[in-house]
This record gives structure tokens, sequence and C-alpha cells, in this order.
């Protein structure tokens, strides 16, 4: 328990500093959260209660928590089933009300990140998205706060990638430890061929996770990838091994979080990943979301997405 508290104490000073600086992206306890009441780069300041009361203005789907004391794991289940779970602004801001939930879950250690009904996330709501165009950098604001704090929680974190994980989809999945696909999934960066660059992180977490040059090609190339592919080039750590029904796969995917991951004493568990965070909690991770951010806000609602939306694609 010393351990942790120690770790804790060196992550909020370090935070804390970032804070000072004006760099306000990076998380930890509700108190240090409540504090980052807005985020900052070298070149815009972003008001997240401002955005996140535009977000909330755009209804459709939601996001539920499900919180077992028991096992210690908790199931984040995105919910919009008629568009694939598509991401709209009601459920960017669920997402973020439940990662304060789970920040403040002392007595968990792991988090399943998944759809319902058979499906991952088809990527931003396009409804949503077309009447979202001149909000493209404060929504990516808003998703650099959530996705850091669902990326540094002291829980091992694993997303079960059923049926379509696309665009947003795709970069989502780059926001937990892990990522487990089903054997009939497909993911898929494919945001150039909407005419936008990533807006919810993903490029600063796939140059981390694999490298600048596959990171480059992921999402130059937009491929998409069966789970035999993903499971080859090592996007996902995990295919179960034949197509169970929804619940069934969920099941097995904790089965296999808890076996392999969550599988010694909490406080020790948390510790490990706290460690693991603060290791992570560099100003160069800020300062690349920071850019990714004004990248992405260069394209949001130019002429090149507007064209993508008008021809309705489908990535089969
Ligand atoms: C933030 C930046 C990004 O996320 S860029 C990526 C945005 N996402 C996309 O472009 C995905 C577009 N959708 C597709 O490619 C196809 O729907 C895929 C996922 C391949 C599934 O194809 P298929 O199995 O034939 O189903 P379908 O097209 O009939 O879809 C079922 C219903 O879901 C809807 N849907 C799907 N994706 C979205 C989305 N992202 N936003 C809003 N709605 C979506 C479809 O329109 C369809 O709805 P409906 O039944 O026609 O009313």
């Amino acid at each position: 328990m010393d351990l942790l508290k120690t770790i804790m104490v060196a992550v909020v000073s370090i935070v804390s500093s970032m804070f000072s600086t004006g760099v306000r992206l990076l998380r930890l306890p509700r108190s240090v959260a409540l504090a980052a009441r807005s985020l900052g780069s070298a070149s815009a300041t972003f008001n997240l209660p401002t955005i996140r009361q535009e977000l909330e203005k755009f209804q459709g789907g939601s996001v539920e928590l499900e919180l077992d004391e028991q096992s210690g794991i908790a199931v984040m289940t995105l919910n919009n089933p008629k568009r694939l779970n598509a991401l709209t602004g009601k459920m960017m801001v669920d997402m973020a009300d439940h990662i304060n939930s789970l920040e403040r879950w002392t007595a968990g250690k792991g988090l399943v990140l998944v759809g319902t009904s058979g499906n991952f996330c088809s990527g931003g709501d396009l409804t949503f998205v077309r009447k979202a165009l001149h909000y493209g950098e404060e929504m990516a604001a808003f998703q650099h706060n959530t996705l850091t704090r669902l990326l540094n929680l002291p829980l091992v974190s694993v997303a079960l990638l059923q049926g379509h994980a696309l665009g947003g989809g795709a970069e989502l999945s780059t926001a937990c430890d892990f990522r487990v696909m089903s054997s009939s999934a497909r993911i898929g960066f494919v945001q150039i061929k909407m005419g936008v660059t990533t807006g919810w992180g993903a490029t600063t977490r796939l140059v981390r996770l694999f490298g600048r040059q596959k990171a480059l090609a992921l999402l130059t190339s937009a491929r998409v990838f069966s789970a035999e592919e993903a499971a080859t080039e090592g996007l996902v750590d995990h295919v179960l091994s034949y197509a169970l029904q929804h619940e069934e796969e969920l099941a097995e995917c904790k089965k296999w979080l808890a076996s392999n991951y969550c599988c010694h004493d909490t406080d020790l568990s948390r510790a490990v990943k706290s460690s693991v965070v603060y290791s992570d909690l560099s100003r160069e991770l800020v300062e690349s979301l920071a850019n990714e951010r004004r990248v992405f806000g260069q394209f949001w609602g130019g002429p090149a997405q507007k064209a993508a939306l008008d021809a309705k694609i489908k990535h089969k």
C-alpha cells in the first residue's frame, strides 16, 4: 500500500507540474482530474466543461459501466447498436463520466471495453460528424483527455474487438493496454479514406505501441485487417479461437484478462500499472497529442472530408 501511495504522490507531483506550465491533459486521482478544467497546448486552450456542454447536444446511444466488485473487473459497453456502436457526442460525455468513476474505484484491477450486440465501434457517428464539422479540434481535445485518462487508469484494460473496429473505433482500442479480437472481427484505421487524420489520439499511441514505420503503414494504407491478419501484424494480443455469441465472447475475454493480468493482489496490480503510467508521463506525449489535434483540425470539415461523407463509403 505504501508503495502504491508513493507512486501516486510522485505521479500527482509530475501532473501538477504539467498543470503549472499550462499543459493540462494527464490525469490521476479525482482531485487532480477536477482541477484539470481546461486542456492547453502551446497554441490553444480548450475549456473542457464548455466542450462537454456542446457535445451533449449530439444525442443518441449511450455508454454503460458495470463494476464487478468480486472479480475487480469492470465492463464499459458502447451502446448504439443501430449504428454499429458509432460514437455520438453524448456517448463521448458518458465515457468521460465513467472514466471519472473508474478513477475512484479503488477495488478495481481490470477493465474490458466492449460494444453491444457483437460490434465494437464503427468510428464517429457520421450523423453526428456531419453536424459537428465546425468543432474538430474541440472534440479532439475532449477525446484526448478522456482516452489519456483511460490509458492511465490503474487498471489493466482490454478492448474486445467484435464485428467492426473502424476509424475512431480502432482508435479507441489503442487507448487500452491489450486488444482481444473475435475471429470474425475486422480492424482498420480508415480515417484517411474519410478525408481526415486521427482525431482521438491514435497516431500518438500507435507510434508508441508499434513504432513509427508500422504506425505510418497502418494510417496511410487504411487497410482493414481480419483477425488472422491483425494477429500476424501484432496488432492484437489474442484472437478468440472460434466465433461465439456476444456474451460468451465477453466471458472468454474477461477470463483471458483475469487469468493473465488480474490474477495477483489488487494493490500490487494497481501499483504495477501506476508505475508503467509514471514511466510514460512525458511532455513528449502531451506535445504529440497537441500536434495531432492541430493537424486533425486542418482537415476536419475540409473538402476531402465533405467529399468522403457524400460518397457514403463502406469499408468492406
Ligand atoms: C472519427 C473519424 C472516424 O471514425 S472515420 C470512420 C467513420 N466510420 C465509417 O466510415 C464507417 C462507415 N460504415 C461502413 O463502412 C459500414 O457500415 C460497415 C461498418 C463496413 C458495415 O457494413 P454493413 O455490415 O453492410 O452494415 P451497414 O452499412 O448496413 O450498417 C448498418 C447501419 O449502421 C450504420 N452505420 C455504420 N457505421 C456508421 C457510422 N460510423 N455512423 C453512423 N451510422 C453508421 C449504417 O448507416 C446502417 O444504418 P441503416 O441501417 O442504413 O440506417
